[in-house]
């Protein structure tokens, strides 16, 4: 069965957002098919709702509202604390409905005030609305003991439902302090892991999945929302603690090592160094006072700098290879010999020259590898070519991750992103973008989201920032747009998503 993490449904939510779905939407939808649950259950009498102050709270004060329009049904609706607590604007914009919609509030004070309260045992009905994915920690008071209130005439034989999740269970462990025992669980969209529990199953009785309208493109494209699935910068962060990426790059070209690299300082990566052969050294510490430049052997990459490489790897979290090396057969050798080294890599351009079937099954197990090829050089990985339509495209990443065990951004008009299990595609960026130098931005992106986060998910952002950055520069350049325009505005993308 296909589940989900509150963390992922936060994210979708922003995405439809993003894409012109309210969350308001959401709520009204969410809420509706409680009304609904609630008529299928009772087809008449007294229905309490009992609301905490998130989103969870929200979708019963529009269940109240849609329920208290058809005769036959008495409405109530209790609040856990007073109106101005109410978290969200969704939720208080709902709450203020009420007003006007012939449902009977109720604001508590604390648990003594609720503890006497007379609507519990009047009720032929319950709707458990505390909290959903929202719960965190150990339950407070007044929603302990409205939770004890409700099993209470759950009991003596009342019908309780439960809004998302029972309130108490964790949406993604499904452990809990104490919980709601259901006899009904409506959750929205998708299963959540937590309610497939062993030991939820008592809390939860039926499991009703309700559709609320999410739009499938907030989940198959990538958007805002993934973006805060990555982990936050800690306000006591140390130097380095935000990523140490090592490029490896350039001989025969120097700018594409230090577009990577500075769009790996942008991306938020604390320590970049940039190990370039001796030819190069010199030009691409010229480009910028913020990067630390080392200095190789030879005019490429080659065997010879087997001496000093690994130990640098070491010092670092993540290796971002390919940009500028040419595919001079010493470097492409220097190339496979290297990986056994890294424990996180992202290869493009010429590193994927080097690659082969057999050298990924030998790394399997002791490198995580990103690959970022375009459609050339994805056909050259799979030896066949790439195919033209978006599906059998799709399914040719997803295939190609999932076998050699690499996730896979496949960049394009539309870039797909694979591990084999979980696909997303990424529509952001222009035209303009086909500049040189763009793959090395993405690619020094890429590097620095992996140093902290999981590959497939840095890959996924790293793809959504590129081009969305891309397209924030196309509004001033047009298609005279420069890679150096798109690093100059990821901060802006990173800043705007909460995440820098
Ligand atoms: N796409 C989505 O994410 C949608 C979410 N919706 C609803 O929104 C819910 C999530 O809403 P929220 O994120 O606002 O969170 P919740 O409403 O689940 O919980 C947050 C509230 O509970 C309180 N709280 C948390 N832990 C507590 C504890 N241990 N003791 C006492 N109080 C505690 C918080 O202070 C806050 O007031 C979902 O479960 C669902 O019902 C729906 O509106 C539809 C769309
Ligand atoms: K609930």
């Amino acid at each position: 069965m296909k589940y989900i993490s509150s963390l992922r449904m936060k994210a979708i939510d922003t995405n439809c957002s993003y894409l012109g779905l309210s969350p308001l939407q959401l709520m009204e939808n969410a809420g509706a098919a409680i009304a609904q649950s609630v008529k299928e259950k009772l087809g008449s009498g007294k229905v309490l709702f009992v609301a905490g102050r998130g989103n969870n709270g929200g979708d019963a004060f529009v269940a109240a509202r849609h329920l208290a329009g058809i005769p036959g049904y008495i409405v109530r609706v209790i609040l856990l604390g007073k109106d101005r607590d109410i978290g969200t604007e969704e939720a208080y914009h709902n709450y203020s409905l009420l007003k006007f919609s012939r449902v009977q509030t109720l604001e508590i004070r604390d648990s003594g005030q609720l503890a006497v309260s007379e609507l519990f045992s009047e009720a032929d009905l319950l709707v458990d609305a505390i909290f959903g994915t929202g719960v965190k920690g150990n339950i407070k008071e007044p929603e302990s003991t409205a939770i004890d209130l409700i099993n209470n005439e759950g009991k003596a034989g009342k019908i309780i439902i439960a809004v998302d999740v029972p309130s108490g269970l964790d949406p993604d462990r499904g452990n809990f302090e104490k919980a709601v025992y259901a006899d009904l669980t409506v959750t929205f969209h998708r299963m959540k892991a937590g309610l497939l529990d062993e030991q939820a199953k008592e809390y939860t009785g039926t499991i009703k999945v309700a559709e609320i309208g999410v739009c499938a493109d907030a989940e198959h494209y990538t958007g805002p929302g993934d973006l805060q699935m990555l982990k936050k910068r800690k306000l006591e962060a140390h130097k380095g603690n935000a990523g140490r990426i090592l490029v490896i790059g350039g001989g025969p070209y120097s700018g594409a090592p230090a577009l990577a690299a500075l769009a790996a300082l942008r991306a938020g990566a604390d320590l970049v160094t940039v190990a370039v052969p001796e030819s190069v050294a010199g030009i691409v510490a010229s480009y910028s006072p913020d990067l630390i430049v080392r200095k190789l052997f030879s005019s490429v990459l080659c065997p010879e700098d087997l001496s000093i490489l690994p130990d640098l790897i070491n010092s670092h979290d993540v290796v971002v290879m390919g940009m500028g090396l040419g595919r001079a057969t010493e470097t492409l050798e220097t190339v496979r010999k290297l990986l056994p080294f890294c424990r996180k890599a992202v290869l493009d351009a010429d590193a994927l020259a080097a690659l082969s079937g057999t050298l990924f099954e030998t790394l399997a197990g002791n490198c995580e590898i990103i690959v970022t090829p375009h459609a050339g050089e994805f056909a050259r990985l799979r030896d066949m070519e790439t195919p033209d339509s978006p599906e059998t495209r799709e399914k040719a990443v997803r295939e190609f991750a999932a076998e050699k065990g690499v996730v896979t951004l496949l960049k394009g008009k539309v870039d797909i992103i694979s591990d084999g299990k979980q696909t997303l595609l990424n529509r952001t960026g222009n035209p303009g973008m086909t500049v040189g130098g763009t793959g090395d931005v993405l690619a020094g992106i890429t590097g620095s989201l992996f140093s902290r986060n999981p590959a497939f998910l840095a890959a996924a952002c790293a793809a959504y920032i590129n081009g969305a950055a891309g397209d924030l520069a196309f509004e001033k350049a047009g298609n005279a747009l420069l890679a150096t325009d798109v690093i100059g505005k990821i901060s802006e993308i990173i800043k705007e998503a909460g995440i820098g």
